[in-house]
């Protein structure tokens, strides 16, 4: 049996990207492993980074495996950014780092 009770309620976000979670503009995020743990169905709460201030729900929708050589236009769209920028931020948090993860969620009212 999957072991989910240390599946993380909380997640933060770099400020930056606060307003595009909140307008439907960004709906994945794509983390490492150490921040894959999350359980599909969860409710999580969402901070920023910089001053862990509580600015929204998600609902986990998916968490999938995925390498940076397969990152696609469509991660990139659903980032609301181009792919190129995408690898840009991915390779200054992750540094060295191929195998992400990609979670999708939805952001409750
Ligand atoms: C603050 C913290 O602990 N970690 C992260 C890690 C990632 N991200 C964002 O997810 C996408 C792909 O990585 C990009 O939009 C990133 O900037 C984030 O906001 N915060």
């Amino acid at each position: 049996m999957t072991n989910n009770t240390k599946a993380p309620k909380d997640i933060t976000f770099f400020e930056r990207f606060e307003s595009d979670i909140l307008t439907g503009k960004k709906t994945i995020t794509i983390r490492d492993t150490a921040e894959s743990y999350f359980k599909v169905d969860s409710e999580v709460q969402a901070s920023t980074f910089e001053d862990n201030r509580w600015f929204c729900a998600l609902r986990i929708l998916s968490v999938t495996p995925i390498n940076m050589a397969d990152l696609s236009d469509a991660h990139a769209a659903q980032e609301n950014m181009t792919l190129l920028e995408l690898k840009a931020v991915i390779g200054d948090i992750y540094p060295g780092t191929t195998d992400l993860f990609v979670i999708e969620f939805s952001k409750l009212n």
